[in-house]
């Protein structure tokens, strides 16, 4: 596992598009995992820079969404299909074709997460997971739990998510209950896994994390530390608890 610890969100970010940018100009069909949230904004703001001024190339990246909310339209503004949309895929050349984000209006639901794990599998699996981390340590929408599911499936959120989601909401009653997520297991099939965490309200969980030497369900991040290709880079008041 490498750690960086960078100045700010700005450096951290940038530090997060320079990977993403090596990966593609050595592999321009990689299989990219994405995430949504606040973290990977920056990133993402980093990479339709390096696209328009450098001509980053996206024309043959596939690209995969570890999750979005159930019960939420993909033109709902509050979608993770609209958040990708307006934050990078309408200004980079990536085709529409390629760009898979969980449908949060399926009604087959245990159909569906196979065919999504399944199409995952048909491009050779993800080359690249960018991953943000939740206050309570969850990765994608794997919620702290005596068990981790490992494929793709539905999920109810956590207090604790509701509510730090609920910053996007106009109150917590409007923030859907539950989602389809990627599981821990097709997070660990990941080639590579960049994990971002920045600010305060991220200190605790990267100490939590990094300070131990256990891993537990109850905090899914922890299970990132059994995998062989783990980059996270945080800044310095997300990293201000942990031990250096
Ligand atoms: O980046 P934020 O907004 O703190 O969210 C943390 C994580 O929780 C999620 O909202 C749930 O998947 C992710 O999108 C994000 O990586």
């Amino acid at each position: 596992m490498q750690v960086f610890i960078e100045k700010d969100y700005s450096a951290m970010s940038k530090k997060a598009a320079q990977i993403f940018a090596n990966e593609i100009q050595q592999k321009p069909d990689l299989v990219l995992g994405l995430a949504t949230g606040s973290t990977p904004i920056g990133t993402y703001q980093e990479l339709i820079r390096m696209h328009k001024e450098e001509g980053l190339d996206f024309s043959k990246a596939v690209s995969f969404n570890l999750d979005e909310y159930y019960g939420l339209a993909s033109d709902n503004p509050q979608s993770y299909n609209y958040f990708m949309f307006e934050n990078l895929f309408n200004h980079v050349n990536i085709k529409k074709e390629n760009v898979h984000i969980p449908n949060g209006l399926v009604s087959d639901v245990e159909t569906y997460c196979k065919q999504y794990d399944e199409e995952i599998e048909k491009y050779g699996g993800i080359d690249l997971q960018l991953l943000g981390i939740g206050v309570n340590g969850h990765i994608g929408f794997n919620e702290p739990a005596e068990e981790l599911v490992l494929g793709t499936h539905l999920t109810d959120l956590t207090e604790d998510t509701i509510k730090a989601n609920s910053r996007f909401f106009d109150s917590p009653e409007e923030v859907p209950t539950k989602a389809i997520t990627m599981g821990i297991g097709s997070i660990m099939k990941a080639k590579k896994i960049l994990l971002l965490a920045s600010g305060k309200n991220k200190a605790e969980i990267m100490a939590k994390l990094l300070n131990s030497d256990v891993v537990t369900t109850k905090v899914p991040a922890s299970l990132l530390m059994l995998h062989p290709d783990v980059t996270i880079i945080m800044d310095e008041e997300a990293a201000s608890l942990c031990k250096r």
